[in-house]
């Protein structure tokens, strides 16, 4: 395997083709902005020829001026390169038609004048100081005889590169190594692969082992249908099977979190690599084999894509995994407790629930009989929100100390947060994550929120539920802080502070 293999982003080109998302100018510099400082050597930032606003939305990032070569999809007409060079890009990708369906029927020309375009639009693109990509569309149905024709058109011309496109993700790793064998021949050769039969990172690398060192892929695998190769997951299976480093991998997460919540494409849990269970483990077999030995169950560290190792309880866990759980709430018990524990933690999992921390203390305590004084409550919540700006003020207990403090914010439970975040002035603390479920129908629904909150490097999970959504928040922080905080310091500052 080639360990020069370098990758190519076209989220903001393809990704974005996907139906329904559209990124703003900021939206794409942002995006833009990571990915350059993760290592990605080009940086599709959009096709030029859409029209005026996305345009703009290029332009934001040409102003940027990366490391990586930026770059504008273009058809195969002289036009299409001239908005390119309108938005400064580096380079331009001329996508000419291939497959027999493309170059007769959806553009209407012959081979010979596919052969001819290519020839001309590559000299005057290069002509333009512009670094040239010609990429033969529908690649992989196309009669490879005829793509070998195109490349060494273009390549003639002066083109830095072609690319083997399996347009409709059709193809088998054994058609893409072949293709792109006989089209190295000739130069240097990217992969462009889709998803559609799942085999989208197979085909990347079997394009690789035949030479190929460009990948064009796509954060979170986003793109036209069923998607482009996901850059996250052939990243990290260049690295970790080949050794092979393409980027900076600990950024992964960062880039993948970042593309979700800019596109609303939302990640499915078991997603390799971001997906929210790509590191959590809930069996006892497994957790237990973690705590014995952190390569056990996953193949890498967490850590190598910036992320953090779960461990989570529920119908499947066992005392290995419960008892770590207790141990990072400082709480040891004895072993028939803990077999106690176990079940009832096996219980509420069993009725499909999410085992919180605040679920298991309560468990323990119930359990060892051991009583435990809080250390934060709520005492009394208000809130308003309506024409105007949107207001909170809590009564805490905190240690021995009542605390009264308020907050506004751009929704009541914005402002409850921050009426929270005052009375603990001193206290560190950042929500992890934030979830809301209605679990009955209709306005009056009672609603779940689950909240994972963090002090230094302790979390606690905790779910309250209220029809008043701003209470339940309200409660969940509090009762994760009240977790969190030292018994003997809960306030951080002393009380007449
Ligand atoms: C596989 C891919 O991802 S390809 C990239 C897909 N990206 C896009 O489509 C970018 C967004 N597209 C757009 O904004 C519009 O389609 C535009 C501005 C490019 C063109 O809009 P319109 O002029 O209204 O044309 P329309 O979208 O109906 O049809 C596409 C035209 O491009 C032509 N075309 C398609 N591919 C190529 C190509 N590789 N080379 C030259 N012409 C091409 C088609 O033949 C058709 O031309 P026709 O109108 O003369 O038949
Ligand atoms: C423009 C080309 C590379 C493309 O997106 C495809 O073929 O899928």
């Amino acid at each position: 395997m080639d360990d020069d293999v370098q990758l190519l982003d076209t989220t903001l080109r393809d990704g974005e083709q996907a139906p329904g998302v559209s990124l703003s100018p900021e939206q794409k510099a942002e995006i833009a902005s990571l990915l350059d400082e993760a290592g990605v050597s080009v940086i599709e930032a959009g096709s030029a020829c859409t029209g005026p606003g996305e345009r703009r939305t290029m332009d934001r990032v040409t102003d940027l001026d990366l490391d990586a070569t930026v770059t504008s999809f273009t058809r195969g007409v002289q036009h299409d390169i001239d908005l390119a060079l309108d938005v400064d890009v580096d380079g331009v990708h001329i996508v000419v038609p291939s497959s027999d369906r493309h170059v007769e029927d959806k553009v209407g020309t012959t081979k010979e004048g596919v052969l001819e375009s290519t020839a001309e639009l590559v000299e005057y693109a290069t002509d333009h100081d512009l670094w040239v990509e010609v990429i033969g569309e529908d690649g992989s149905r196309a009669d490879l005889d005829f793509l070998e024709e195109i490349m060494v058109a273009g390549m003639d011309a002066g083109a830095d590169r072609f690319a083997f496109a399996d347009t409709v993700g059709h193809t088998s790793p054994e058609h893409a190594y072949e293709a792109v064998s006989r089209l190295s021949q000739h130069g240097p050769v990217s992969t462009h692969t889709h998803d559609d039969l799942g085999l989208a990172v197979t085909n990347a690398l079997a394009s690789i082992a035949a030479g190929a060192d460009l990948v064009h892929a796509t954060v979170n695998g986003i793109g036209e249908r069923a998607g482009n190769v996901a850059l996250e997951e052939v990243a990290i299976a260049l690295w970790h099977n080949y050794d092979v480093e393409t980027v900076d991998t600990e950024q992964l997460y960062r880039l993948s979190s970042l593309v979700a919540d800019a596109t609303g494409i939302v990640l499915p849990p078991n997603k390799a690599v971001s997906g929210d269970n790509a590191f959590a483990h809930e069996s006892g077999i497994h957790t237990d084999g973690m705590l014995k030995d952190e390569r056990m169950y996953e193949p890498y560290a967490p850590e190598a894509v910036g992320r953090e190792r779960r461990l989570v309880l529920g119908k499947h866990a066992g005392r290995a995994g419960v008892e770590a759980a207790l141990a990072e709430h400082d709480v040891t018990v004895e072993d028939d407790d803990l077999a106690e524990i176990v079940a009832k933690v096996k219980e509420i999992g069993e009725r499909g629930r999410r085992v919180t921390d605040t679920d298991l203390l309560a468990i323990t305590e119930d359990v060892t009989g051991r009583d435990r004084e809080r250390n934060v409550e709520l005492l009394d919540l208000t809130a308003a929100s309506g024409n105007g700006t949107p207001a909170a003020s809590v009564r805490l207990r905190v240690g021995d100390d009542e605390r009264t403090a308020s907050g506004t914010g751009s929704g009541p439970v914005d402002a409850a947060m921050k009426a929270v975040r005052e009375a603990l002035r001193n206290v560190e603390f950042r929500l992890d994550e934030y979830h809301v479920d209605a679990i009955t129908g209709g306005t009056d629904a009672v609603v779940t929120v689950d909240v994972t909150l963090r002090v230094g490097d302790r979390t606690a999970s905790v779910a309250a539920s209220d029809a008043d959504i701003t209470q339940a928040s309200v409660e969940a922080i509090v009762d994760g802080l009240d977790r969190l905080l030292p018994a003997d310091d809960p306030t951080g500052v002393p009380a007449d502070d």
